[in-house]
């Protein structure tokens, strides 16, 4: 492109501009067209220096590529203000600028410059549409090139063709950022989508609707995403066998063996070579070699119930097997390579047996990676109905019979029960009661393994009726003297309570209690008197 209007043959002069207007075009990056534009004005012109400014997407600052420091469009200190406010042309001597600009950064620019050089700051706007800012061009050079290059066809056309591809490359590059903020927040919704979708499918395996198990079920979700070691702990029949196998299975290792070992329930001298593997003549009776769980788990999971229950002496070699992914089987001289993750179970207090020096603080730590906590059922009777209706069905399924429901009279009463064996005692509860129910009838108070009630007829109306009581309990062979008592006080209260129609002050009065004491123990016994 010839800049500047001279006597070459008019008819080529034009095309001669285009290999120059080409190296504009292939700019792939607005950065890449700014500092072609710069580098051909400065070459083809013979200028002293060529900056190309963006204003950024604020509207506020103007910026260099290179460059750190921005110009406050809002401070007349410097030129570019000037020059975007009017949206004119500014032209100056190096020595004017210098007197009267007192911008640091804008005096750090033009440092190099000869005092009689000049300066031509022009603005840059997108030629069409709303003809939005797009930056600012900064000229210095000899004063008499000054004087005719400004308006010479050359200069205009190439401002022209430099905004046109800058618009141009602004918009696609705005698209492209608009494009990957929208691509990024779909793959963070389909990220969430799935594990959400994961957690719903989870929840047919880990029953249960209150809070707790909501939780429970996204952190399985979550555990099973990564390699880290779970650690499992919550009361017995809690669940944790179940959470081990949900992680194991919904893991990128579920095609990989799941191997389970429960370390309280294998005698001491039998559960390192258990774990580890034994070679021929390890020991007395070791006549062959034979593969542990950790060889067999290889490429799998590995889930340790009872962890708590480990001796010191293997607790050490356990943690040796996570912190290298080595082991040594028993009497090999050889060590073995190890790729499992370890999920580890326990009922027990571990903090407390780490003081005890029960349990190693190191291996604790390490197994407690991802630590999942489950809540004892007492904590979360939202899912005792669920997991009733659950159990009833296997037992109709395994034992092929037709379909069995469970009185509103039978619900309560399971719901006020504590549970000390979890969600095992609830299933063993409700094994028991449908093989005590007869074909064709829905499980009753009288079929559920609980002391009779004390007063059966008021019982009998329970049955039918949802907002009822369910009577007071004759204790005919009490094994839980305090579970008995509860019951008896709840049932009292209940009766109480009806009398008077739900009248705390007056029920408090009958039974010879305080009515903030009463209260009380609605509250912990759970009677809704509303
Ligand atoms: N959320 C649940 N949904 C369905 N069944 C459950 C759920 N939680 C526990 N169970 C059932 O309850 C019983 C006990 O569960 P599990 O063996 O997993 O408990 P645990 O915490 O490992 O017990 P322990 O500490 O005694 O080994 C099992 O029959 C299991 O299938």
């Amino acid at each position: 492109m010839t800049l500047v209007a001279r006597s070459i043959d008019p008819p080529t002069s034009a095309l001669a501009a285009m290999p120059l207007a080409l190296t504009l075009v292939e700019s792939a990056s607005l950065q890449t067209l700014r500092r072609q534009a710069a580098n051909l004005l400065r070459r083809q012109l013979g200028l002293a220096m060529v900056e190309c400014l963006y204003i950024d997407g604020s509207g506020r600052w103007v910026g260099r590529d290179d460059a750190a420091e921005r110009f406050d469009c809002a401070d007349f200190s410097h030129p570019y203000a000037h020059v975007i406010r009017s949206d004119k042309a500014l032209g100056l001597t190096v020595t004017e600028a210098r007197l009267r600009l007192d911008h640091d950064g804008f005096q750090a620019q033009i440092a190099s410059l000869g005092a009689r050089q000049r300066l031509q700051l022009r603005p840059l706007r997108a030629p069409d549409g709303r003809r939005e800012w797009l930056g600012v061009l900064l000229l210095a050079g000899d004063p008499a090139l000054f004087e005719t290059l400004f308006d010479a066809p050359g200069m205009a056309a190439f401002e022209a063709l430099l905004c046109r591809l800058w618009a141009r490359l602004a918009r696609e590059h705005g698209e492209r950022q608009r494009s990957r903020v929208l691509e990024e927040s779909l793959s963070k919704l389909n990220d969430g989508a799935r594990r959400q979708a994961l957690a719903d499918r989870l929840g047919t395996r880990l029953l249960g609707r209150s809070s707790a198990m909501q939780t429970l079920r996204s952190h399985v979700v979550r555990a099973a995403e990564t390699n880290l070691a779970v650690l499992l702990q919550g009361e017995t029949g809690t669940g944790k066998d179940r959470v081990a196998q949900a992680i194991h299975e919904l893991s990128a290792r579920a095609q990989a063996p799941f191997m389970a070992i429960n370390c309280a329930a294998i005698p001491e001298t039998l559960l390192e070579s258990e774990l580890f593997g034994h070679v021929k003549g390890a020991f007395s009776g070791a006549e062959q070699n034979r593969e542990g769980l950790i060889a067999k788990a290889h490429g799998g999971t590995l889930f340790l119930d009872e962890i708590g229950d480990m001796p010191l002496a293997l607790q050490a070699k356990l943690l040796r097997v996570l912190e290298s992914g080595r082991y040594r089987p028993l009497g090999a001289s050889d060590e073995r390579c190890a790729d499992l993750r370890v999920v580890a179970a326990t009922h027990q207090p571990l903090r407390e047996q780490i003081k005890e020096q029960r349990f190693r603080a190191d291996l604790y730590y390490r197994l407690g990676q991802f630590p999942i906590t489950l809540a004892p059922l007492a904590e979360r009777r939202d899912d005792i109905e669920i997991l009733a209706q659950a159990f009833i069905g296997d037992f109709c399924a395994r034992e092929e019979r037709g379909d069995m429901g469970i009185t509103p009279a039978a619900l309560r009463l399971l719901y006020r029960r504590d549970y000390p064996g979890n969600v095992r005692e609830l299933k063993n509860v409700i094994d028991y009661a449908c093989a005590m129910t007869p074909p064709g009838a829905d499980i009753g108070v009288d079929h559920l393994p609980f002391e009779q009630p004390l007063e059966k007829s008021s019982v009998a109306t329970s049955e039918n009726d949802t907002a009822g009581e369910a009577g007071a309990m004759v204790p005919n062979e009490i094994d839980d003297l305090r579970q008995a008592l509860r019951e008896i006080e709840s049932s009292i209260i209940r009766q109480r309570l009806q009398r008077f129609g739900g009248n705390r002050a007056q029920a408090a009065q009958s039974l010879g209690l305080p009515k903030r004491t009463l209260a009380h123990k609605c509250q912990l016994l759970e009677l809704d008197t509303k």
